[in-house]
Protein backbone atom coordinates (compact mmCIF):
# COMPACT_ATOMS: atom_id res chain seq x y z
CA UNK A 1 0.00 0.00 0.00
CA UNK A 2 1.74 3.23 -1.17
CA UNK A 3 1.68 6.11 1.77
CA UNK A 4 -1.14 8.12 1.18
CA UNK A 5 -1.51 10.14 3.99
CA UNK A 6 0.75 12.84 5.90
CA UNK A 7 -0.49 11.77 9.41
CA UNK A 8 -2.66 9.63 10.78
CA UNK A 9 -5.09 10.07 14.41
CA UNK A 10 -5.72 6.62 15.47
CA UNK A 11 -7.33 5.01 18.13
CA UNK A 12 -8.90 8.10 19.21
CA UNK A 13 -12.34 8.67 20.39
CA UNK A 14 -13.31 11.71 17.45
CA UNK A 15 -16.08 14.22 17.46
CA UNK A 16 -17.71 13.75 14.18
CA UNK A 17 -20.58 15.19 12.70
CA UNK A 18 -22.79 12.48 13.68
CA UNK A 19 -21.26 12.13 17.49
CA UNK A 20 -18.29 10.73 18.85
CA UNK A 21 -16.36 7.47 17.02
CA UNK A 22 -13.91 5.55 16.99
CA UNK A 23 -12.08 6.48 13.97
CA UNK A 24 -8.97 7.24 12.51
CA UNK A 25 -8.14 10.27 11.28
CA UNK A 26 -6.25 11.07 8.03
CA UNK A 27 -4.59 14.06 7.36
CA UNK A 28 -3.14 15.21 3.87
CA UNK A 29 -1.86 18.85 2.90
CA UNK A 30 -2.94 20.33 6.17
CA UNK A 31 -6.46 18.85 5.41
CA UNK A 32 -8.44 16.28 6.92
CA UNK A 33 -8.64 13.95 4.01
CA UNK A 34 -10.09 10.65 5.43
CA UNK A 35 -11.97 9.50 7.92
CA UNK A 36 -11.76 5.77 8.90
CA UNK A 37 -9.23 3.70 7.02
CA UNK A 38 -6.98 1.47 6.47
CA UNK A 39 -4.75 3.98 4.50
CA UNK A 40 -0.79 4.19 5.81
CA UNK A 41 0.35 7.54 6.70
CA UNK A 42 3.87 8.94 7.12
CA UNK A 43 3.84 9.44 10.67
CA UNK A 44 1.16 8.57 13.05
CA UNK A 45 -0.38 9.89 16.76
CA UNK A 46 -1.67 7.18 18.72
CA UNK A 47 -4.66 8.51 20.34
CA UNK A 48 -5.81 5.92 22.38
CA UNK A 49 -8.12 6.78 25.63
CA UNK A 50 -8.24 10.47 23.90
CA UNK A 51 -11.24 12.43 23.12
CA UNK A 52 -10.27 14.35 19.26
CA UNK A 53 -12.22 17.24 19.29
CA UNK A 54 -12.57 20.12 16.27
CA UNK A 55 -9.77 23.10 17.26
CA UNK A 56 -11.41 25.54 18.92
CA UNK A 57 -12.06 29.20 17.95
CA UNK A 58 -11.56 31.75 20.28
CA UNK A 59 -13.88 34.96 18.75
CA UNK A 60 -12.94 37.64 21.25
CA UNK A 61 -9.34 38.06 22.00
CA UNK A 62 -7.04 41.51 22.79
CA UNK A 63 -3.42 40.66 22.20
CA UNK A 64 -2.55 44.08 22.46
CA UNK A 65 0.50 44.21 19.29
CA UNK A 66 0.55 46.44 17.96
CA UNK A 67 0.62 48.22 21.49
CA UNK A 68 0.94 47.39 25.06
CA UNK A 69 2.84 44.62 24.43
CA UNK A 70 4.21 44.25 27.56
CA UNK A 71 0.56 42.72 28.80
CA UNK A 72 0.55 40.47 26.11
CA UNK A 73 1.72 39.85 22.29
CA UNK A 74 0.91 37.82 19.34
CA UNK A 75 3.65 35.26 20.16
CA UNK A 76 2.61 35.22 23.94
CA UNK A 77 -1.33 35.40 23.19
CA UNK A 78 -1.18 32.86 20.56
CA UNK A 79 0.83 30.49 22.96
CA UNK A 80 -1.48 30.62 25.42
CA UNK A 81 -4.11 30.12 22.81
CA UNK A 82 -2.00 26.78 21.59
CA UNK A 83 -1.75 25.45 24.79
CA UNK A 84 -5.76 26.13 25.52
CA UNK A 85 -6.52 24.07 22.60
CA UNK A 86 -7.31 27.17 20.37
CA UNK A 87 -6.08 26.96 17.04
CA UNK A 88 -7.87 30.41 15.76
CA UNK A 89 -8.50 33.56 17.59
CA UNK A 90 -10.14 36.45 16.37
CA UNK A 91 -8.15 39.45 17.64
CA UNK A 92 -9.89 42.62 18.63
CA UNK A 93 -9.14 46.25 17.59
CA UNK A 94 -8.57 48.25 20.60
CA UNK A 95 -4.98 48.18 20.11
CA UNK A 96 -2.79 50.82 19.69
CA UNK A 97 -3.13 52.31 17.41
CA UNK A 98 -6.74 51.33 16.97
CA UNK A 99 -7.44 48.89 14.57
CA UNK A 100 -9.63 51.31 12.12
CA UNK A 101 -7.79 52.02 8.38
CA UNK A 102 -5.95 50.04 5.92
CA UNK A 103 -2.53 51.31 7.31
CA UNK A 104 -3.14 50.11 11.16
CA UNK A 105 -4.69 46.92 10.01
CA UNK A 106 -1.76 46.11 8.00
CA UNK A 107 0.36 46.66 10.51
CA UNK A 108 -0.71 44.11 12.85
CA UNK A 109 -1.08 41.90 10.35
CA UNK A 110 2.39 42.13 9.83
CA UNK A 111 3.27 41.36 13.56
CA UNK A 112 0.79 38.81 13.32
CA UNK A 113 2.54 36.72 10.80
CA UNK A 114 6.08 37.34 12.03
CA UNK A 115 4.28 35.45 15.38
CA UNK A 116 1.41 33.99 16.04
CA UNK A 117 1.58 30.32 16.41
CA UNK A 118 -2.19 29.79 15.76
CA UNK A 119 -4.57 31.11 13.22
CA UNK A 120 -5.93 34.08 12.95
CA UNK A 121 -8.06 36.52 12.30
CA UNK A 122 -8.53 40.50 12.65
CA UNK A 123 -11.45 42.90 13.04
CA UNK A 124 -11.46 46.48 12.53
CA UNK A 125 -12.79 49.08 14.32
CA UNK A 126 -15.62 51.22 13.65
CA UNK A 127 -13.28 53.68 11.31
CA UNK A 128 -12.70 53.44 7.68
CA UNK A 129 -15.19 50.38 7.58
CA UNK A 130 -14.85 50.64 3.45
CA UNK A 131 -10.98 49.99 3.94
CA UNK A 132 -10.93 47.34 6.53
CA UNK A 133 -13.61 45.37 4.49
CA UNK A 134 -11.06 45.37 1.42
CA UNK A 135 -7.83 44.40 4.36
CA UNK A 136 -9.50 41.17 5.29
CA UNK A 137 -11.41 42.59 8.74
CA UNK A 138 -13.52 39.49 10.08
CA UNK A 139 -16.09 41.41 11.20
CA UNK A 140 -16.77 45.17 12.58
CA UNK A 141 -16.10 45.51 16.48
CA UNK A 142 -16.56 45.15 19.33
CA UNK A 143 -18.03 47.96 18.97
CA UNK A 144 -18.10 49.76 22.56
CA UNK A 145 -21.29 51.53 22.69
CA UNK A 146 -20.76 53.86 25.77
CA UNK A 147 -17.85 55.19 23.53
CA UNK A 148 -20.30 56.58 21.26
CA UNK A 149 -23.64 58.85 21.01
CA UNK A 150 -26.49 57.13 19.45
CA UNK A 151 -26.42 59.02 16.14
CA UNK A 152 -23.30 57.57 15.28
CA UNK A 153 -23.41 53.79 16.36
CA UNK A 154 -26.46 53.92 14.05
CA UNK A 155 -24.14 54.88 11.19
CA UNK A 156 -22.02 52.74 12.31
CA UNK A 157 -24.35 49.95 11.86
CA UNK A 158 -25.96 51.16 8.52
CA UNK A 159 -22.10 51.40 7.02
CA UNK A 160 -21.18 47.73 8.69
CA UNK A 161 -24.54 46.10 7.34
CA UNK A 162 -24.14 47.81 3.86
CA UNK A 163 -20.87 46.40 3.86
CA UNK A 164 -21.87 43.19 3.94
CA UNK A 165 -20.16 42.89 7.45
CA UNK A 166 -20.85 41.44 11.10
CA UNK A 167 -20.88 44.25 13.78
CA UNK A 168 -19.79 43.00 16.99
CA UNK A 169 -20.91 44.75 19.90
CA UNK A 170 -19.76 46.18 23.68
CA UNK A 171 -23.35 46.50 24.60
CA UNK A 172 -23.17 48.43 27.46
CA UNK A 173 -25.11 52.66 27.64
CA UNK A 174 -22.60 55.40 27.79
CA UNK A 175 -25.46 57.50 29.94
CA UNK A 176 -26.68 55.30 32.60
CA UNK A 177 -22.87 54.38 33.41
CA UNK A 178 -21.83 57.89 33.60
CA UNK A 179 -24.79 58.79 35.41
CA UNK A 180 -24.15 55.64 38.26
CA UNK A 181 -20.36 56.58 38.34
CA UNK A 182 -21.06 59.72 39.17
CA UNK A 183 -23.57 59.05 41.96
CA UNK A 184 -21.16 56.35 43.53
CA UNK A 185 -17.98 58.25 43.21
CA UNK A 186 -16.86 58.12 46.89
CA UNK A 187 -17.09 54.47 47.05
CA UNK A 188 -13.90 52.98 46.66
CA UNK A 189 -14.74 48.90 47.72
CA UNK A 190 -14.52 46.92 44.35
CA UNK A 191 -18.22 45.93 44.01
CA UNK A 192 -18.79 49.63 43.49
CA UNK A 193 -17.57 48.51 39.55
CA UNK A 194 -20.83 46.44 39.03
CA UNK A 195 -22.82 49.08 40.68
CA UNK A 196 -21.32 51.68 38.18
CA UNK A 197 -21.97 49.49 35.37
CA UNK A 198 -25.09 47.92 35.89
CA UNK A 199 -27.40 45.46 34.56
CA UNK A 200 -29.94 47.99 32.90
CA UNK A 201 -26.79 49.56 30.89
CA UNK A 202 -26.56 46.11 29.32
CA UNK A 203 -30.29 45.66 28.73
CA UNK A 204 -30.93 48.98 27.09
CA UNK A 205 -27.79 48.82 24.93
CA UNK A 206 -29.11 45.66 23.51
CA UNK A 207 -32.19 47.42 22.99
CA UNK A 208 -31.60 50.20 21.35
CA UNK A 209 -28.77 48.20 18.74
CA UNK A 210 -31.22 45.63 18.47
CA UNK A 211 -33.65 48.91 16.92
CA UNK A 212 -30.61 50.18 14.80
CA UNK A 213 -29.49 46.56 13.16
CA UNK A 214 -31.24 43.43 11.85
CA UNK A 215 -28.04 41.41 11.74
CA UNK A 216 -26.07 41.78 15.08
CA UNK A 217 -23.86 39.78 17.40
CA UNK A 218 -23.84 40.46 21.25
CA UNK A 219 -20.46 39.81 22.88
CA UNK A 220 -20.00 38.37 26.55
CA UNK A 221 -23.71 39.29 27.61
CA UNK A 222 -23.23 39.32 31.68
CA UNK A 223 -26.69 39.28 32.70
CA UNK A 224 -30.28 37.63 32.97
CA UNK A 225 -31.93 40.11 31.64
CA UNK A 226 -29.46 40.58 28.87
CA UNK A 227 -29.98 37.23 27.55
CA UNK A 228 -34.35 37.46 28.36
CA UNK A 229 -33.99 40.38 26.11
CA UNK A 230 -31.96 38.92 23.25
CA UNK A 231 -34.38 35.88 23.42
CA UNK A 232 -37.40 38.29 23.31
CA UNK A 233 -35.97 39.84 20.20
CA UNK A 234 -35.52 36.85 18.21
CA UNK A 235 -39.10 36.12 19.06
CA UNK A 236 -40.36 39.42 17.44
CA UNK A 237 -38.21 39.34 14.48
CA UNK A 238 -39.14 35.78 13.77
CA UNK A 239 -43.03 36.89 13.77
CA UNK A 240 -41.76 39.88 11.53
CA UNK A 241 -40.60 37.18 8.93
CA UNK A 242 -43.42 35.24 9.39
CA UNK A 243 -45.66 38.09 8.39
CA UNK A 244 -42.99 39.08 5.42
CA UNK A 245 -44.18 38.49 2.49
CA UNK A 246 -40.86 37.21 1.00
CA UNK A 247 -40.53 33.87 2.59
CA UNK A 248 -36.68 33.73 3.56
CA UNK A 249 -35.10 30.68 3.53
CA UNK A 250 -31.41 31.00 3.81
CA UNK A 251 -29.93 30.04 7.46
CA UNK A 252 -29.29 33.37 7.58
CA UNK A 253 -32.13 35.00 7.40
CA UNK A 254 -33.04 33.23 10.37
CA UNK A 255 -33.81 35.49 13.39
CA UNK A 256 -31.92 33.06 15.63
CA UNK A 257 -28.87 33.34 13.05
CA UNK A 258 -29.29 36.85 12.73
CA UNK A 259 -28.55 38.20 16.62
CA UNK A 260 -26.14 36.05 18.07
CA UNK A 261 -24.80 36.24 21.30
CA UNK A 262 -21.15 35.01 23.55
CA UNK A 263 -20.79 34.74 26.99
CA UNK A 264 -17.32 34.44 28.73
CA UNK A 265 -15.95 31.86 31.38
CA UNK A 266 -15.53 34.40 34.09
CA UNK A 267 -19.61 35.82 33.36
CA UNK A 268 -19.83 31.75 34.14
CA UNK A 269 -18.28 30.86 36.70
CA UNK A 270 -17.58 34.34 38.96
CA UNK A 271 -20.12 36.77 40.72
CA UNK A 272 -19.69 39.71 42.36
CA UNK A 273 -19.04 37.36 45.66
CA UNK A 274 -15.69 36.74 44.18
CA UNK A 275 -14.51 40.35 45.22
CA UNK A 276 -14.18 39.38 48.15
CA UNK A 277 -11.11 37.24 47.68
CA UNK A 278 -9.99 39.06 44.42
CA UNK A 279 -10.75 42.35 44.61
CA UNK A 280 -10.31 45.01 41.81
CA UNK A 281 -8.56 41.85 40.17
CA UNK A 282 -12.10 41.25 39.12
CA UNK A 283 -12.46 44.19 37.54
CA UNK A 284 -14.10 43.70 33.71
CA UNK A 285 -16.68 45.28 32.13
CA UNK A 286 -19.05 44.28 31.56
CA UNK A 287 -18.41 43.59 35.30
CA UNK A 288 -19.52 40.30 37.39
CA UNK A 289 -23.00 40.31 38.51
CA UNK A 290 -25.40 38.05 41.28
CA UNK A 291 -25.09 34.08 41.11
CA UNK A 292 -28.42 34.25 39.75
CA UNK A 293 -27.41 35.81 36.34
CA UNK A 294 -24.48 33.21 36.21
CA UNK A 295 -26.96 30.45 36.53
CA UNK A 296 -29.18 31.98 33.97
CA UNK A 297 -26.18 32.05 31.50
CA UNK A 298 -25.14 28.61 32.41
CA UNK A 299 -29.23 27.61 31.56
CA UNK A 300 -28.92 29.79 28.03
CA UNK A 301 -25.49 27.95 27.45
CA UNK A 302 -27.12 24.72 27.74
CA UNK A 303 -29.94 25.51 25.51
CA UNK A 304 -28.02 27.26 22.58
CA UNK A 305 -29.99 30.66 23.28
CA UNK A 306 -26.19 31.84 23.48
CA UNK A 307 -24.45 30.64 20.65
CA UNK A 308 -20.67 30.61 21.28
CA UNK A 309 -18.19 30.72 24.29
CA UNK A 310 -15.49 33.72 23.87
CA UNK A 311 -13.24 34.10 26.46
CA UNK A 312 -12.78 38.04 25.91
CA UNK A 313 -8.92 37.63 27.02
CA UNK A 314 -7.74 41.12 27.82
CA UNK A 315 -4.56 40.84 29.74
CA UNK A 316 -3.33 43.67 32.26
CA UNK A 317 -0.27 43.00 34.42
CA UNK A 318 -1.26 42.29 38.50
CA UNK A 319 0.49 45.33 39.21
CA UNK A 320 -1.92 47.35 37.48
CA UNK A 321 -5.20 45.43 38.72
CA UNK A 322 -4.18 45.97 41.96
CA UNK A 323 -4.88 50.05 41.43
CA UNK A 324 -7.50 51.66 43.08
CA UNK A 325 -10.79 50.02 41.18
CA UNK A 326 -11.76 53.23 39.64
CA UNK A 327 -8.24 53.57 38.14
CA UNK A 328 -7.68 49.90 37.50
CA UNK A 329 -7.89 48.87 34.20
CA UNK A 330 -10.41 46.81 33.25
CA UNK A 331 -10.11 43.07 31.44
CA UNK A 332 -9.01 39.23 32.26
CA UNK A 333 -6.83 36.86 30.83
CA UNK A 334 -8.66 33.82 29.76
CA UNK A 335 -7.88 32.12 26.54
CA UNK A 336 -5.67 29.29 27.58
CA UNK A 337 -8.03 28.44 30.44
CA UNK A 338 -11.65 28.35 28.45
CA UNK A 339 -11.62 25.02 27.22
CA UNK A 340 -10.04 23.45 30.42
CA UNK A 341 -12.15 25.07 32.60
CA UNK A 342 -15.46 23.92 30.33
CA UNK A 343 -14.11 20.55 29.45
CA UNK A 344 -13.87 20.37 33.52
CA UNK A 345 -17.44 21.63 33.65
CA UNK A 346 -18.85 19.05 30.97
CA UNK A 347 -17.09 16.51 33.81
CA UNK A 348 -19.19 17.74 36.17
CA UNK A 349 -22.29 17.70 34.48
CA UNK A 350 -22.89 21.52 34.02
CA UNK A 351 -22.79 21.25 30.16
CA UNK A 352 -22.98 18.73 26.99
CA UNK A 353 -19.59 18.20 25.20
CA UNK A 354 -21.84 18.70 22.14
CA UNK A 355 -23.23 21.84 23.24
CA UNK A 356 -19.64 22.96 24.58
CA UNK A 357 -18.07 21.83 20.49
CA UNK A 358 -20.74 23.54 19.36
CA UNK A 359 -20.28 26.64 20.98
CA UNK A 360 -16.48 26.85 20.30
CA UNK A 361 -16.14 25.31 17.33
CA UNK A 362 -19.44 25.35 15.06
CA UNK A 363 -20.93 28.42 15.85
CA UNK A 364 -18.05 29.95 15.55
CA UNK A 365 -17.02 29.08 12.72
CA UNK A 366 -20.39 29.66 11.10
CA UNK A 367 -20.95 32.57 12.63
CA UNK A 368 -17.92 34.43 11.82
CA UNK A 369 -17.34 33.10 8.25
CA UNK A 370 -14.60 30.26 8.89
CA UNK A 371 -15.74 27.82 5.89
CA UNK A 372 -12.30 26.01 6.95
CA UNK A 373 -12.64 25.42 10.16
CA UNK A 374 -14.89 24.68 13.43
CA UNK A 375 -15.81 20.82 12.48
CA UNK A 376 -13.69 16.63 11.76
CA UNK A 377 -14.99 16.57 8.35
CA UNK A 378 -13.18 15.26 5.20
CA UNK A 379 -12.14 18.65 3.28
CA UNK A 380 -11.82 20.82 6.28
CA UNK A 381 -8.38 22.19 8.17
CA UNK A 382 -6.86 19.42 9.40
CA UNK A 383 -7.34 21.40 13.36
CA UNK A 384 -7.29 19.22 16.30
CA UNK A 385 -7.40 19.47 20.11
CA UNK A 386 -6.65 15.82 21.70
CA UNK A 387 -7.87 15.69 25.69
CA UNK A 388 -7.36 13.07 28.01
CA UNK A 389 -10.44 13.61 29.40
CA UNK A 390 -9.29 11.57 32.94
CA UNK A 391 -5.99 14.49 33.18
CA UNK A 392 -7.39 17.22 35.89
CA UNK A 393 -5.47 19.40 37.33
CA UNK A 394 -5.12 22.58 39.27
CA UNK A 395 -5.16 26.22 37.34
CA UNK A 396 -1.96 27.56 38.60
CA UNK A 397 -1.05 31.02 36.92
CA UNK A 398 3.05 29.57 36.83
CA UNK A 399 1.88 27.15 34.57
CA UNK A 400 0.11 29.35 31.86
CA UNK A 401 1.93 31.33 29.19
CA UNK A 402 -0.12 34.48 28.66
CA UNK A 403 2.68 37.40 29.63
CA UNK A 404 -0.72 38.65 32.19
CA UNK A 405 1.07 36.39 34.71
CA UNK A 406 -2.19 35.62 36.80
CA UNK A 407 -5.28 34.17 36.29
CA UNK A 408 -8.57 34.90 38.58
CA UNK A 409 -9.20 30.94 38.51
CA UNK A 410 -5.88 30.12 40.21
CA UNK A 411 -6.76 26.58 42.06
CA UNK A 412 -9.46 26.02 40.01
CA UNK A 413 -9.96 22.15 38.39
CA UNK A 414 -9.49 22.12 34.75
CA UNK A 415 -8.83 19.69 31.78
CA UNK A 416 -6.12 21.47 29.97
CA UNK A 417 -5.57 19.32 26.19
CA UNK A 418 -2.52 16.74 25.88
CA UNK A 419 -1.92 18.17 22.15
CA UNK A 420 -3.12 21.29 19.44
CA UNK A 421 -2.77 20.09 15.92
CA UNK A 422 -3.45 23.02 13.27
CA UNK A 423 -3.73 22.38 9.49
CA UNK A 424 -2.25 19.02 10.54
CA UNK A 425 1.18 20.22 12.17
CA UNK A 426 1.32 19.57 16.41
CA UNK A 427 1.28 23.06 17.77
CA UNK A 428 1.46 22.56 21.17
CA UNK A 429 2.63 19.32 22.76
CA UNK A 430 3.30 20.11 26.52
CA UNK A 431 5.51 22.86 24.51
CA UNK A 432 5.18 24.50 21.82
CA UNK A 433 6.42 22.88 18.92
CA UNK A 434 6.24 25.01 15.84
CA UNK A 435 7.97 28.50 15.33
CA UNK A 436 6.81 32.13 15.48
CA UNK A 437 4.50 33.08 12.22
CA UNK A 438 3.47 29.40 12.11
CA UNK A 439 -0.08 30.44 11.84
CA UNK A 440 -2.02 31.87 9.19
CA UNK A 441 -4.67 34.65 8.53
CA UNK A 442 -7.83 33.85 7.36
CA UNK A 443 -9.36 36.74 6.40
CA UNK A 444 -11.29 37.09 3.49
CA UNK A 445 -8.70 38.90 1.19
CA UNK A 446 -5.44 38.47 1.78
CA UNK A 447 -4.62 34.17 2.63
N1 LIG B 1 -13.34 43.36 28.83
C1 LIG B 1 -12.64 44.31 29.42
O1 LIG B 1 -12.89 44.61 30.57
N2 LIG B 1 -11.63 44.95 28.79
C2 LIG B 1 -11.27 44.82 27.43
C3 LIG B 1 -12.16 45.61 26.55
C4 LIG B 1 -13.55 45.04 26.48
O2 LIG B 1 -13.78 43.93 26.00
O3 LIG B 1 -14.48 45.73 26.88
C5 LIG B 1 -9.84 45.26 27.25
O4 LIG B 1 -9.40 45.45 26.11
O5 LIG B 1 -9.09 45.34 28.24
ZN1 LIG C 1 -16.01 44.31 25.47
ZN1 LIG D 1 -13.30 42.58 24.61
Amino acid sequence: MDINFDLAVSNGLVYTNNGLKSIDIWIKEGRIAALGGPHRAAEKIDAQGMLVLPGCIDAHVHFRDPGPSYKEDWLSGSTASAAGGISTVIDQPNTDPRTLDRISFEMKLERARASSVVDYCINGGPGKIEELKKAGAQAIGEIFCYEHSDPEIVRILAETRRLGLLATIHAEDGSIIKEMAMALSSRQDPEVHSLARPVEAEVQAIEKVSGWSDRLHICHISSGQGLNLIERTRQEWTREETVAAEPKSAAHNNANSRLTCEVTPHHLLLNVMDYKKQGSLLKMNPPLRGKADSERLWEGLRTGSIDILASDHAPHLPEEKGEDIWEAPAGVPGVETMLPLMLFAVRRNLLRLDRLVDALATRPARIFGLAGKGAIKVGKDADLVIVDPKRVAEIRADRLHSRADWTPYEGMKAIFPRMTIIRGSVVWDDDLAVGPGYGRFQGAQLQ
